[in-house]
């Protein structure tokens, strides 16, 4: 095959199988996908590690048959398919290779620690955990948790969000607004991965954020220095705004288009809620015309969370 690139089975988190991207050399399996157009420009590609339960050092994903079904694999099956699915979203829908736009190379670690209940992007990679199997299951079997964490890597090659108070809200709310755009059947972050034992909830509600905890309005605004300034709990209100947007125009994609633009084009390090408010619009009629509906919608969408 071209490059010794195979497509693989894979079984992923939830017992789902999938085909994957690996490639052989050395002979043995890689999870190393080079079927992206980065790896024609670059030369660079989706690689996923795994921690084997540390958090220093990451090894290499192999399989013997490339048949990628073992417990112990279902982790970094999901993590690489879905690098692979955001990559190929902001390639094909949006027009930007990779986060950085230039086809850097797309790392992920799975099983970082033990019974670790979180995920993160460590600046240069993701890392998930596998949860502790009551709160969590392993992180990466989320689409809307892989998007939102790669979104943070474009983010900071785009607007630079700082990640504290207004600016670290609108961060984490592209994030969630990106994730599901990708991951667009409900308007839920994190479902897929949290509380086994319940279903119905999930980390964050984008249409109701008060049913997770969240503020929906800059009148619930909560002023505290926790979480860099509470960005996990403030996203609320931007995230009700992308709801509130991307219902009435009947559209998450053309949402998501403007969204990206606002942070690519529009938006700094420094932008609060009402400067995202004027990205968006700004974004909007660069693309559409501020005599578009969708320019009208997305006033409404901002005044309904009272910002301005
Ligand atoms: O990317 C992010 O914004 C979150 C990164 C959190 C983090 C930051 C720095 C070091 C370690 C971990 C991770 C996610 C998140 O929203 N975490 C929230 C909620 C959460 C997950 N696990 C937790 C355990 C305890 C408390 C809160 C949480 C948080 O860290 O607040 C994003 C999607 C799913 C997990
Ligand atoms: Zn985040």
């Amino acid at each position: 095959a071209v490059n010794h690139v195979h497509s693989a089975t894979g079984v992923g988190v939830r017992g789902d199988t999938k085909s994957i991207n690996t490639t052989y050399k050395n002979g043995t399996y890689y999870m190393e996908d080079r079927t992206k157009y980065m790896y024609s420009q670059k030369g660079s590609t989706i690689n996923t590690y795994t921690f084997n339960n540390g958090t220093s050092s990451q090894y290499y994903m192999t399989d013997a048959d490339n048949t990628w079904n073992a417990s112990t694999q279902r982790a970094a099956v999901d993590a690489h398919y879905y690098a692979g699915k955001v990559y190929d979203y902001y390639y094909n829908s949006l027009g930007r290779n990779s986060y950085d736009g230039n086809g850097h190379a797309i790392i992920s670690g799975v099983r970082y620690s033990s019974r670790y209940n979180n995920a993160f992007w460590e600046g240069t990679q993701m890392v998930y955990g596998d949860g502790d199997g009551s709160t969590f299951i392993a992180l990466s079997g989320a689409y809307d948790v892989v998007a939102h964490e790669l979104t943070h890597a474009v983010t900071e090659y785009t607007s630079g969000l700082v990640y504290s108070y207004q600016s670290g809200a609108l961060n984490e709310s592209w994030s969630d607004a990106m994730a599901s755009v990708m991951d667009s059947n409900d308007w839920l972050i994190g479902e897929d991965v949290y509380t086994p034992g319940i279903s119905g909830d999930a980390l964050r509600s984008m249409s109701n954020p008060a049913a997770e905890g969240q503020p929906a309005h800059m009148n619930q605004y909560v002023n505290t220095s926790s979480d860099n300034g509470g960005v996990h709990t403030n996203s609320g209100i931007p995230n009700k705004a992308f709801y509130n947007f991307a219902t009435s125009i009947g559209s998450r994609s053309i949402a998501g288009k403007i969204w990206y633009t606002a942070s690519r084009d529009y938006m700094t390090s420094s932008t609060n809620f009402s400067g995202a408010r004027a990205a968006t619009l700004s974004a909007c009629a660069a693309l559409y015309g501020s005599g578009s509906s969708y320019y009208t919608s997305l006033k409404n969408a901002w005044s309904a969370v009272g910002v301005y």
